[in-house]
């Protein structure tokens, strides 16, 4: 107790007992490239990688007796119940040793941010948002060659429909509160990610700098 780093994590968690891992929310539309830039934060940054879709994925593969709705959700491009979908994350944060995540393709909606908030009490220290433009997200989907179900043409439409009308709105609400850090996603890879180490470089130069001051006070 009362070294610099309590005191730090303190003040991002409100207090050391309580302490909550350190989340990122990922959004961006279908085919912004979520996954792969999660992957090189990654490899560079240490965070884990939850991807809402992939344990949604998992949980049709397990045989749960919510896979037969999931997988009809996911076909149809529908945003799945937000208790099942907060279920998967919250498991998957306590299962992990790790204290900092990226939840990557979540929050999709209004309940998907409130219920999370609700029932976890973790607000995002930022959220990183994709922005690419509907013609090269499609181009990208439409080569993605992972055998999904709904990335197909006629489902695409649908998904590209709710992110405008349900997970842009989530967007707007973080971006009110000062937290969205937005990225140009339509360019090449290796650029994208430039662009997310500088937001990344930047939240550590900031910690750095508060703990310098706090020590020096
Ligand atoms: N910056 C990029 N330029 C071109 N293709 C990309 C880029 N980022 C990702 N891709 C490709 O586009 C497809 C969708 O990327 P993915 O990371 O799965 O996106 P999301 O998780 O947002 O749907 C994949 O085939 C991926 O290899
Ligand atoms: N929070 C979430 C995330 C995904 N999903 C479902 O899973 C599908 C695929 O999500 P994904 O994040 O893997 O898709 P991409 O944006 O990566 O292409 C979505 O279209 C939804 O049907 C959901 O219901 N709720
Ligand atoms: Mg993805």
């Amino acid at each position: 107790m009362g070294t610099v780093v309590d005191a730090a994590n303190k003040e991002a968690n409100g207090s050391v007992a309580e302490k909550k891992p350190t989340v990122i929310f990922v959004l961006g539309g279908p085919g912004s490239g979520k996954g792969t830039q999660c992957a090189n934060i990654v490899q560079h940054f240490g965070y884990t990688h939850l991807s809402a879709g992939d344990l949604l994925r998992a949980e049709i593969k397990s045989g749960s007796e919510n896979g037969t709705m999931i997988q009809n959700m996911i076909k149809e491009g529908k945003i799945v119940p937000s208790e099942v979908t907060i279920q998967l994350l919250q498991k998957a944060i306590q299962e992990n040793g790790n204290d900092k995540f990226l939840i990557d393709g979540f929050p999709r909606n209004e309940e998907n941010r409130a219920a999370f908030e609700e029932v976890t009490k973790i607000e995002p220290e930022f959220v990183l948002f994709f922005d690419c433009s509907e013609e090269e997200m499609e181009r990208r989907l439409l080569g993605r060659n992972q055998g999904r179900e709904d990335d197909n043409i006629e489902t695409i439409r649908k998904r590209f429909k709710v992110f405008l009308e349900s997970s842009l709105p989530v967007v707007q609400y973080y971006e009110s509160k000062g937290k969205v850090r937005k990225i140009d996603a339509a360019k090449p890879v290796e650029e994208v990610f430039e662009a997310v180490k500088a937001v990344f470089n930047t939240k550590d130069e900031k910690r750095r700098g508060m703990l310098w001051e706090y020590s020096n006070s």
